[in-house]
Formats: C-alpha cells, sequence, structure tokens
C-alpha cells in the first residue's frame, strides 16, 4: 500500500460517470481523461490521489487487499462478494434493485424443484433460504432475462432499473428484493493509516449528497 498516495478503486462501466461527476462536485478536480480514456490508472498528482480501474464486481476485492484504500461498489456487489471492508457511506447514485422475475404466466407455489438464473448466486442462495424455499441456482454472466424464455430457468434474479429488459423481453416482476445503491468503502487498515485523509474525502462526499437531497 502506497503511504504517499491515496488510491481509490472505481469501477468501470456505468457507475464510472456518476461517481466522477460526485466526485468532482466534491471538489476533486478530476482531468479530462476521467471522461474519456482507456488507461486502468488515472493519476491526479495535485491531489495526492491515483485511481485504479476495475470491474464492479472486483472493486471491494482490491480494496479488501489493500492495494485500493477506498472504493466505489454497488450494494448489491457488496451482498454478494461479503470483502472485509467498511461501508461507510451511501452515495446515492446508481439507484436500481434487485427483483425476482419470471414469464407471466409462471406460478411459483406450482413449481416443485425451481431453477433461478442469477449473475448473483450468493445473493440469490441467501434469499431464499431465508423465504424457506429449496431452489436450484443456475450462475450466468450475463443477458439473465434470456434463461426463462428458453427454458434454463423458471425465474431470476436480476437488476432492474427502468424495467425496460424486463418489459422487452416479456417478462414481469414478482418479488421486489433490495435497492441498490453505490457505497463508498474503505480497508480498514487506511481507516488507520490515513484516517484524515479517508475522513476529508467522507466529509466532502457527503456533504454533497446531503446538499442535493434538501435540493
Ligand atoms: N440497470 C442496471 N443494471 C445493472 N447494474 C446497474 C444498473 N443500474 C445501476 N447498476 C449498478 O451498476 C453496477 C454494474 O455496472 P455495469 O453494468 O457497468 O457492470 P457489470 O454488468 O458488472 O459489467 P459488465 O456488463 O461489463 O459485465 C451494479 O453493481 C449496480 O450497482
Ligand atoms: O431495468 P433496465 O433499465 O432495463 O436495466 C436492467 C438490465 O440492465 C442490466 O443488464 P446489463 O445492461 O448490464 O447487461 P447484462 O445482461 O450483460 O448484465 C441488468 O442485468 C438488467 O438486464
Amino acid at each position: 500500500m502506497n503511504q504517499e498516495l491515496l488510491t481509490v478503486a472505481m469501477p468501470k462501466g456505468r457507475i464510472f460517470e456518476e461517481a466522477v461527476e460526485l466526485l468532482r462536485k466534491a471538489g476533486y478536480d478530476l482531468p479530462p481523461e476521467f471522461d474519456d480514456s482507456r488507461r486502468l490508472i488515472l493519476e491526479v498528482p495535485e491531489s495526492g490521489m491515483q485511481f485504479i480501474l476495475a470491474k464492479p464486481m472486483d472493486v471491494p476485492t482490491y480494496v479488501e487487499h489493500g492495494v485500493a484504500d477506498v472504493g466505489v461498489a454497488g450494494k448489491d456487489v457488496m451482498i454478494e462478494e461479503e470483502r472485509d471492508v467498511y461501508e461507510v457511506l451511501d452515495l446515492k447514485i446508481s439507484a436500481c434493485y434487485m427483483a425476482v422475475a419470471a414469464l407471466p404466466d409462471y406460478s411459483p407455489e406450482l413449481d416443485v424443484a425451481p431453477k433461478i438464473a442469477s449473475k448473483y448466486p450468493k445473493l440469490t442462495s441467501d434469499y431464499f433460504r431465508e423465504q424457506g424455499e429449496q431452489v436450484e441456482i443456475i450462475k450466468l454472466n450475463g443477458s439473465i432475462e434470456l434463461a426463462p424464455i428458453v427454458g434454463l430457468a423458471d425465474r431470476i434474479v436480476d437488476i432492474v432499473s427502468t424495467g425496460q429488459t424486463l418489459k422487452e423481453n416479456g417478462l414481469v416482476e414478482i418479488e421486489t428484493m433490495i435497492p441498490i445503491t453505490s457505497r463508498f468503502i474503505v480497508n480498514p487498515v487506511s481507516y488507520r493509516t490515513k484516517a484524515d485523509r479517508i475522513d476529508d474525502m467522507v466529509d466532502r462526499l457527503a456533504e454533497v449528497i446531503n446538499g442535493e437531497e434538501q435540493a
């Protein structure tokens, strides 16, 4: 772990743009290469920071191992990955929710051996265990909505945002599970060794988030 720099693990993809916008509002002067670059390490020497760009599901892994001091991760990823990191702030960006969905004519109560497709096997398994329902989980890496249509699974557990993907594929939501937003996460050792800088970052982000909530 670099003692000089504060290393921030950022999720590539749909969260990235919103997270960059939030950081800029919090006073971090992130250069234009944050808007248009294929580089996976972006440095901001004036702020004593570097940003590493990881797959969203991998951000807590970088933070747990201490190669990043802090990071941004979806609540979905936090639940699925169960990494040893502190979740210190709800950034209230990239809002969506997890839901169970199926074809419209599907009746869960008539299904004796349900198969559930998801990109989130652990979250899905915990959820159905808590519900007291025995299910078989089929782990997929994307295009989850395809599974019930082609007969690979009876139900899916996936993220819903606008609902367009469910609708266009003829599926209906049968249970709403968990609301999801992105979280600011911290490595436990960094929280001690770089406490001042991390507290300052959390305060600055919290100020923007609270301000936007009141607006
Ligand atoms: N409509 C949405 N679908 C999926 N994730 C969303 C949505 N809206 C917000 N999110 C958040 O974005 C994160 C996923 O980001 P993204 O879709 O860029 O990556 P990914 O699907 O994991 O990666 P890839 O598509 O490259 O496999 C989720 O962890 C979730 O917190
Ligand atoms: O409710 P909506 O606004 O339609 O968004 C939800 C969809 O977006 C995500 O898929 P993504 O685009 O990441 O593609 P994927 O199938 O490769 O995961 C998610 O897995 C849903 O399929």
